[in-house]
């Protein structure tokens, strides 16, 4: 008989999806259709597949609270246990979706509610990287020639290429350490654009995992054709 896989360790995800989508020309990315879903449907649904992944937080704007509801409903996602208030920040968002984890909770998975692509076998791989490291995050090396600019427009400086590396989410982490990292953070007024960050800040290593080039994040319009060519 079938028997479902029980996760070894309690992994709950945060999918941030409480921004402001400035970048977007009035498109809500959070519920723009991609590939006939939602952004955070497919968000929502790649956590939900994920056999590792025990429960849910969505953290996004009070006007989609019900919105969200529906499209969990509607997707099968049982795994959404809350569904919460962001903040003004990125990482006040994050802290949103923190306060409703358990106690119980061993690891935390931080996702952008707008990378609809994530696949659950990517998350698995950065999970068993933060098992073994305490930290991981998704990333893939950089394909282009990156240039560091001086205050004119000029080029100050060339990276070697082989060291750069575009980070993405999921970033998963132990949760004492983590917890720590935020509230410290936050005690101290600092605000980072990444959960990685709060670890480098306090001192700790965060493993580069095996990201993917499609899992992109949902930033300008042309992004949504972009997604549905991959779907294709
Ligand atoms: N106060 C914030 C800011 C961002 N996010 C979430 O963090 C993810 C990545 O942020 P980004 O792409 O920068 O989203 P926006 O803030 O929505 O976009 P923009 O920067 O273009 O305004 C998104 O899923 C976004 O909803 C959030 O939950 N709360
Ligand atoms: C967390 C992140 O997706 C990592 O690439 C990113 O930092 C989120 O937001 P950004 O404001 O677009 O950098």
């Amino acid at each position: 008989m079938f028997r479902a896989r029980r996760a070894k360790y309690e992994t709950w995800a945060i999918l941030v999806a409480a921004g402001s989508a400035s970048r977007m020309q009035g498109i809500d990315k959070q519920l723009c259709d991609i590939g006939g879903l939602p952004c955070i449907g497919r968000s929502m649904l790649a956590f939900q597949q994920c056999r590792d992944i025990t429960g849910i937080v969505v953290v996004t704007r009070q006007d989609l609270f019900s919105p969200v509801q529906a499209i969990a409903a509607d997707l099968g996602v049982d795994k959404l246990r809350h569904i919460v208030a962001g903040g003004k920040s990125r990482q006040q968002s994050v802290a949103a979706g923190v306060a409703c984890l358990p106690e119980s909770c061993q690891y935390i998975a931080v996702h952008d509610g707008a990378r609809p692509l994530v696949r659950p076998d990517c998350i698995t791989e950065v999970l068993a990287d933060a098992v073994t490291h305490g930290a991981a995050a998704a990333a893939v090396p950089v394909k282009d020639t990156i240039k560091v600019s001086d205050d004119s427009g000029f080029i100050a400086a060339t990276p070697d290429r082989s060291t750069l590396y575009s980070c993405q989410t999921p970033q998963i982490f132990a949760a004492g350490p983590y917890r720590q990292a935020l509230a410290g953070a936050a005690g101290q007024g600092l605000d980072f654009t990444d959960d990685c960050q709060l670890l480098e800040h306090a001192g700790q290593k965060v493993y580069l995992s095996r990201g993917d080039y499609q899992n992109i994040k949902i930033t300008t319009p042309e992004d949504i054709a972009l997604a549905e060519s991959f779907l294709d």
